[in-house]
């Protein structure tokens, strides 16, 4: 599954009418999942009310309304004179079966639920006048909202607050980012025939969703030992932060690492968990560091004003690395690609800014680029967190489906940095790691689900969603029909 711009869509909607096939056929086919999600999601409704715009969004809430209405539902249609093309054919459909009703006639008191049909991936600008207008009273009216494709007015505001929202053939920027996904309510993808080949054009960001992500999971053979499975090395603490390299230890074991060692300043207290090994260094440079058994390591966790020197003592080892919090310095970052040692980084938006030299506010607001900037500047594999969590590398790019705002909480972070590892030195590429870790993660989230919840909960839920990611219990969002969190 691909993350699309409207610009991707429009292009696979004319990729699809140059291969032949018939553009109408797709609204037709987008009108009527809207109907028909509409009656699954409120069986008893009786009436409707659809308020279309003046674009193929109106188009296909046209069609909607024929078929609510051919359904023996009472439909109140209310649209804009002046539609062209394919939104004219529907519209022609319509009428002959209705009286079409003008926009300054909208009346929401008598319907049962309200389908939005003013805007979707069309929309340039924010919503003004009369249509600002109209989106806030189908808010205000209180009924229950259908969006076609998204909720009219997003990523602006005023928007429409809906409870279903039909995603049509792909799921767009505002299904995925906030605040857009809290105002899509539920959020059910309608595949509208176009063909599956111009579905998954390489160069958009991809969603992680269940398939893929079991097929990254490192298989387990009968005769494995705690020396075949991935060990890693956790490089970290300081002082002052004393949990972070356990927390990274625990994410590491829990994520299926046969052993785990933890290299932190001797005057630290750090209290690694029982099952890893302990490595107390007065400084950075001891051999014992350049001598522990690791396959990958995680570095930079609670490092405090010592991370970097900590991070470039490691970089000796040359071992696949994440690099994570007070290693995240552009210097040290920069050492780690001239070394051509494969990294993954996993800022959170304050380490991203200082990475890149700009301001929080900067990759807050687009953080696929801030992430794909942070690849491209140091070669890497940049895990930018967040809600949603995305990911880059030169090359391709994704973004996450998993996890929720329970989850920004102290720690959480470390753990994720801990599983990332364990999927590197348990083989897998930097990429893999990092999809398959953070995807784990967010899901282990998703399973405690409470504000509330401690990083190391985090970890010990781990194993609990991995396996029902393995036994293929899990189904994406936009199939399972789950609530956004708001
Ligand atoms: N493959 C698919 O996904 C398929 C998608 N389909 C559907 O097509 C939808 C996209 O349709 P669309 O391109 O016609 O755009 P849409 O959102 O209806 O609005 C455009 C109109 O709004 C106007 N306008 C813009 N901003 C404005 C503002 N702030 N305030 C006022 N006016 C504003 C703009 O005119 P402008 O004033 O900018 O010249 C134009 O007239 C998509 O979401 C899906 O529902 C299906 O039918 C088939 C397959
Ligand atoms: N609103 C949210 N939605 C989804 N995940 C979130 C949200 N807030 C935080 N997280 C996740 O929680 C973790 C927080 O990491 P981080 O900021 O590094 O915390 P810490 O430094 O305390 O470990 C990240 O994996 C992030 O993606
Ligand atoms: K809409």
């Amino acid at each position: 599954m691909r993350l699309f711009t409207p610009e991707a869509m429009r292009a696979a909607d004319a990729q699809a009418v140059e291969l032949g096939y018939p553009s109408l056929l797709l609204m037709e086919a987008a009108g009527r999942a809207v109907a028909e999600a509409a009656r699954a999601a409120w069986p008893e409704a009786e009436s409707y009310a659809v308020v279309a715009g003046k674009g193929n969004n109106g188009g296909d809430g046209l069609v909607a309304a024929r078929w609510l209405h051919l359904w023996g539902r009472e439909v109140r249609v209310y649209a804009p004179e002046g539609h062209r093309g394919d939104a004219a054919l529907a519209r022609a459909a319509l009428a002959a079966h209705l009286e079409i009703e003008p926009l300054e006639a909208v009346d929401l008191r008598e319907a049962d639920v309200v389908v939005d049909a003013l805007f979707g991936t069309g929309l340039t600008r924010p919503l003004e006048g009369a249509w600002a207008e109209l989106a806030e009273r189908i808010n205000a009216a209180d009924r229950p909202v259908v969006a076609v494709d998204v909720p009219s007015g997003l990523p602006y505001a005023p928007h429409v607050r809906a409870d279903l929202t039909v995603a049509l053939a792909g799921l767009k920027p505002d299904h995925v980012f906030y605040p857009g996904r809290s105002a899509c309510g539920r959020i059910q993808l309608a595949p509208i025939g176009l063909p599956p080949a111009l579905l998954e054009p390489r160069e958009l960001p991809e969603l992680l969703d269940p398939e893929t992500m079991r097929a990254l999971l490192p298989s387990r053979p009968g005769h494995a030992h705690k020396g075949s499975v991935g060990r890693v090395l956790v490089v970290g603490g300081a002082a002052e932060y004393t949990g972070a390299p356990a927390l990274a230890a625990l994410g590491a074991y829990r994520a299926g690492a046969g052993l785990v060692t933890v290299a932190y300043p001797s005057d630290a207290r750090v209290d690694p968990p029982l099952e890893a090994v302990r490595l107390p260094v007065s400084r950075w440079q001891d051999a014992r560091l350049f001598e522990a058994k690791a396959e990958a390591l995680a570095v930079g966790m609670g490092g405090g004003s010592g991370g970097g020197a900590a991070a470039r003592a490691a970089l000796k080892l040359k071992k696949p690395t994440v690099l994570d919090a007070d290693a995240l310095y552009p210097e040290v970052v920069k050492a780690y690609a001239a070394a051509a040692v494969p990294t993954v980084i996993t800022p959170h938006p304050g380490e991203a800014a200082r990475l890149l030299e700009t301001g929080v506010g900067t990759v807050v607001q687009d953080p696929l680029g801030s992430a794909c900037e942070l690849a491209r500047r140091f070669r890497t594999t940049a895990v930018l967190k967040g809600g949603p969590t995305v990911l880059c590398e030169p090359g391709r790019a994704a973004v996450n489906t998993t996890g929720n705002p329970a989850m920004a909480t102290g720690g959480a972070g470390d753990v994720l940095s801990g599983a990332i590892a364990a999927f590197l030195a348990a083989g897998l590429a930097p990429w893999d790691a990092a999809r398959l870790g953070v995807y784990l993660h967010g899901l282990a989230g998703d399973h405690l689900g409470r504000i509330g919840l401690t990083a190391h909960e985090l970890a010990e839920a781990l194993p609990v969603v991995r396996e029902k990611l393995e036994l293929g219990y899990l189904r994406p969002y936009w199939e399972a029909g789950l609530l956004s969190p708001r």
